[in-house]
């Protein structure tokens, strides 16, 4: 079966230049190097790699965020440029969802106008077409309609995520790209909040990202799986496969750590 990709990237490099070094002459971190992927519609890809190996950088990459220094990003088949139009194209299409949702959601935003948000920055929908469709999202996300209005400190940690995630469906994106979505969470709560990944990837045949230093996450929530070692990916495959039959070195250290409890 053949299908576009929403996103592909190809023998993407990213060079950060790093707080250190001199003024004149900082130096350099290559953060991506040289990495090709690509998710469609309907799948998880879970990318898997412990802190600094470029993940997030990589995140920025397919949300338009962050400039390359070399390769390709192509939206749909089409290269893109980080320019307005190509941003705006890219942001309606791949949306994000980062760690933290105390610091991802405005504070002084009450939860309704944080879900509008993407409306007005759009320039979409009348008012009457906004406001269905943020109760259609409570309704997905699993939040009553008293989180409206109330600000992100007013409600749980594991609520606020489900209110960046909502915010994140707002404009029917094709990609979610969620980046350590549950690691800032209770543990108690981290199930919950990737099952309501999972199931709205089903129900709404998203293509899904999921990026997680925890490869035990990653494999139970991932159709494929990409594994990330100083910002080159160096092993790929069915989730299943790369976990019970590891080729990389590296794939194995990650295994043979603790098991998490999600
Ligand atoms: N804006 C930036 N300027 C300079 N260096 C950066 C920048 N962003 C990231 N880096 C560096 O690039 C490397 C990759 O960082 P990145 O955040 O992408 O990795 P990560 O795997 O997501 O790590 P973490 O899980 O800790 O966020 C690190 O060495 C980091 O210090």
């Amino acid at each position: 079966m053949s299908r576009t990709a929403v996103i592909e990237l190809d023998d993407v490099h990213v060079v950060h230049k790093a707080r250190t070094g001199t003024l004149f002459r900082r130096d350099r971190v290559h953060a991506v190097n040289g990495v090709s992927l690509s998710v469609g519609k309907g799948e998880t890809l879970g990318l898997v790699g412990e802190s600094g190996c470029g993940k997030s950088t990589l995140a920025r990459v397919m949300v338009g965020l962050q400039p390359v220094t070399s390769g390709r990003v192509l939206h749909q088949g089409v290269e893109t440029k980080l320019n307005a139009a190509g941003r705006r194209r890219l942001g309606r299409s791949v949306s994000v969802v980062f760690q933290d949702p105390a610091t991802a959601l405005n504070p002084r935003m009450l939860v309704r106008d944080t879900l509008l948000d993407p409306f007005a920055v759009h320039g979409i929908g009348t008012r009457d077409e906004r406001e269905a469709r943020v109760e259609e999202l409570l309704d997905l996300v699993g939040l009553p309609r008293s989180a409206l209005d109330v600000l992100p400190r007013q409600i749980s940690g594991g609520q606020r995520q489900r209110v960046a995630i909502a915010r994140a469906l707002t404009l029917n994106p094709d990609v979610i790209i969620a980046d350590e979505p549950t690691s800032a969470l209770d543990v108690s709560v981290r199930a919950q909040v990737l099952n309501l990944l999972m199931d709205l990837k089903e129900q709404l045949g998203l293509g899904l990202v999921f990026i997680s230093h925890d490869i035990n996450t990653v494999r139970f929530i991932s159709d494929r799986m990409a594994v990330m070692l100083a910002g080159k990916i160096v092993e790929t495959g069915p989730a299943e496969k790369v976990f019970t039959a590891p080729q990389h070195d590296y794939t194995r250290t990650l295994l043979s750590a603790v098991p998490s409890l999600l």
